[in-house]
């Protein structure tokens, strides 16, 4: 069982667009709505492949309860947290072409109260022992920066690994303060940790080892269509395959952390299944993420400890 948490969900609203005309009225000839949100999009992809996980979720207002009703559409077992302020929509906008445009709004701050009560209902969870807790995605106002810090220290007493997958000052504070099993950042995430620009595999490589040596067991960095990097104390490994031509983007990081969880084997095995999972949500619409026929485990490469001077661009 694996348990996801996302502070901030959201409905997923994308249109397709032949051309986007900015300040115009465009016309879209598709709409698609899914249950959205980095950890729900986890407990989606997993669920897909047969794996059990459960969705801790704060919802609020009728988009709450949509999105309660489309996870259930979609199979995956929620754990919803009441909360006053109405759950927000993100819109994506897709493009013949495949360009992607995102605005996601900010979504309901949360009171004091309806904070403990998520962290509650997140403990809950942890006494039934589940393999890991995946905490995913922003934060909304009144969470506060230390809300992952908070959620390892209540899964580091249960002894449930943590894989978080944020970005900004909440990632900053949560790998100073350690005790992460894994970090997924993308590669413009993981410069912003940093705070330097990273070009090369090397700049990658070096830049996760600062995340390791502050307390985190494994970095998982994607890289768009370069594909995906791990990097722990013992070693580094770059997967990747041949050009695709995305239908959407949205989730793919998702479906490749949920891909990496679920993969078996050795580290090489992991990070093929995590970018076999990724490669295959983008050529799915919207949100939507991969079921085992999507997979094209045969497509990806993996190399094991890349060449430090080759830059990212390049693999
Ligand atoms: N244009 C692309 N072509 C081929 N594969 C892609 C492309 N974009 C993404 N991928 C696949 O999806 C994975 C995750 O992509 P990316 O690094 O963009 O995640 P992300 O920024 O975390 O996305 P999100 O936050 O929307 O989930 C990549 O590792 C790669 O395997
Ligand atoms: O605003 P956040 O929490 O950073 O990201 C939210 C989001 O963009 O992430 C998912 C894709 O990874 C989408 O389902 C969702 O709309």
């Amino acid at each position: 069982m694996i348990v996801t948490v996302t502070p901030n969900p959201s409905l997923d609203r994308a249109l397709d667009v032949d051309r986007l005309e900015v300040g115009e009225v465009n016309r879209a000839h598709a709409a698609h709505v899914h249950p959205g949100g980095k950890g729900i999009n986890v407990a989606r992809a997993l669920v897909r492949h047969g794996e059990a996980s459960v969705a801790v979720v704060p919802v609020g207002g009728a988009d709450g309860a949509r999105l309660v009703g489309l996870l259930a559409e979609h199979g995956v077992p929620a754990v919803p947290v009441a909360v006053a302020g109405d759950t927000r929509t993100n819109i994506t906008l897709v493009e013949s072409d495949g360009a992607t445009t995102k605005v996601n709004a900010p979504g309901p701050r949360l009171s004091d109260a309806e904070v403990d009560a998520l962290l509650a209902a997140v403990e809950d969870e942890l006494t039934h022992g589940p393999r890991v807790v995946v905490a995913a995605g922003s934060l909304p106002a009144g969470a506060g920066d230390a809300f992952f810090v908070r959620l390892a220290g209540l899964a580091g007493r249960h002894n449930v690994p943590v894989a978080l997958d944020t970005s900004g000052a909440p990632l900053a504070r949560a790998v100073r303060s350690g005790g992460l099993s894994l970090v997924k950042p993308n590669d413009d995430e993981l410069a912003e940790l940093v705070g330097r620009e990273l070009r090369t595999v090397g700049d990658v490589v070096g830049a996760a080892r600062e995340v390791i040596a502050q307390g985190t067991s494994a970095v998982l960095v994607s890289l768009g269509a370069h594909g995906a990097m791990l990097v722990r104390a013992d070693g580094t490994w770059w997967a990747g395959g041949p050009p695709l031509v995305p239908l959407s983007t949205v989730g793919a990081g998702d479906s490749t952390l949920a891909g990496f969880l679920a993969g078996t084997g050795t580290c090489a095995d992991k990070l093929r299944t995590a970018v076999a999972w990724g490669r295959a949500a983008v050529l799915l619409p919207g949100t939507e993420v991969p079921s085992p026929a999507h997979l094209d485990l045969d497509a990806v490469r993996v190399v094991e400890e890349p060449d430090p001077d080759l830059p990212l661009k390049e693999l």
